[in-house]
């Protein structure tokens, strides 16, 4: 149930995905609302990812169903889907730019995807994209490889906003980041939503995101999301694998690691 007043953003109903004969979602069911931000965890390999690329069309689903902004993307035609695409940005996990283009071709590859723009304009969004996520002008004309991980990261994250988008989907974000740099890239993400009202879906394993900036919390375990509330709500849960996770020795309420 959604809170009176909350409109629902994205809807997934009983999703079940998977590869061959592995099944890795079995009866998957969230709703993220507008302008929260909604952090998804679980064990590594457990399926965030798959379900990210699952919601956003890159991954087909077997079964369920999936709404942004209250359609399905499967059930939409070749035109109407672009332009339901136009409305989220993604950015994948490592950044996944397109190593042989520089960072300011990065950011304007969805513009030339979806928009007609002039050169001109182009350039001038794109820098102020690249503004927008901390960068500089001197890395527009950088390759991916002359740029460091938050560099990276940050660039991804502009190219993610090319289109103006209601919705980012952020894959591990702060994952390869050092603890500076990881909490200046969540101050980015919850300015970015306090300023342009985004909707975030963020899978991550990083607590310190979860608790600076995440407004519910979903946990992936069995295949399916077995809660989502907000941090408050992991710390009081008795389920054995929330617990470890989120009370464990890694945690904030944890008992200090002692290095002998
Ligand atoms: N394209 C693919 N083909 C076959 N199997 C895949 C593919 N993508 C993911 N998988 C499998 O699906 C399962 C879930 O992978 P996924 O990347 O979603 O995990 P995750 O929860 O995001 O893990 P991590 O936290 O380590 O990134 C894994 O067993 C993985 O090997």
């Amino acid at each position: 149930m959604l809170a009176p007043g909350n409109e629902l953003v994205i809807g997934v109903r009983d999703l079940v995905s998977g590869f061959g004969d592995t099944t890795v979602l079995d009866g998957v069911s969230l709703d993220v609302t507008r302008g929260e931000i909604l952090g998804c965890v679980g064990a590594s390999g457990i399926g965030k990812s798959v379900l990210l690329r699952t919601i956003v069309g890159l991954l087909p689903r077997r079964s369920g169903r999936i709404t942004v902004f209250g359609e399905d993307p499967a059930r939409l035609g070749a035109r109407a889907r672009r332009a339901l695409e136009r409305r989220w940005g993604v950015l994948f996990q490592q950044g996944a730019l397109f190593s042989s283009l520089t960072a300011l071709q990065n950011v304007q590859f969805p513009m030339r995807e979806h928009l007609s723009l002039s050169r001109r304009l182009m350039d001038e969004v794109a820098v102020a994209k690249l503004e927008m996520v901390g960068l500089d002008a001197s890395v527009c004309d950088k390759i991916p490889s002359e740029l460091s991980g938050g560099m990276i990261k940050r660039v991804a994250l502009a190219r993610a906003l090319a289109l103006d988008p209601e919705i980012v989907f952020l894959d591990e974000p702060t994952a390869g980041l050092d603890p500076i740099g990881a909490a200046e890239f969540d101050t980015l993400i919850k300015t970015l939503q306090q300023t342009l009202g985004l909707t975030v879906f963020m899978v991550t394993h990083d607590l310190d995101s979860l608790h600076a900036v995440c407004d519910r919390i979903a946990v992936l375990a069995d295949r399916r999301v077995i809660t989502v509330g907000p941090m408050s709500a992991m710390l009081a849960s008795d389920h054995p694998w929330i617990r470890s996770y989120f009370r464990g020795v890694r945690s904030r309420v944890g008992e200090p690691v002692r290095v002998a």
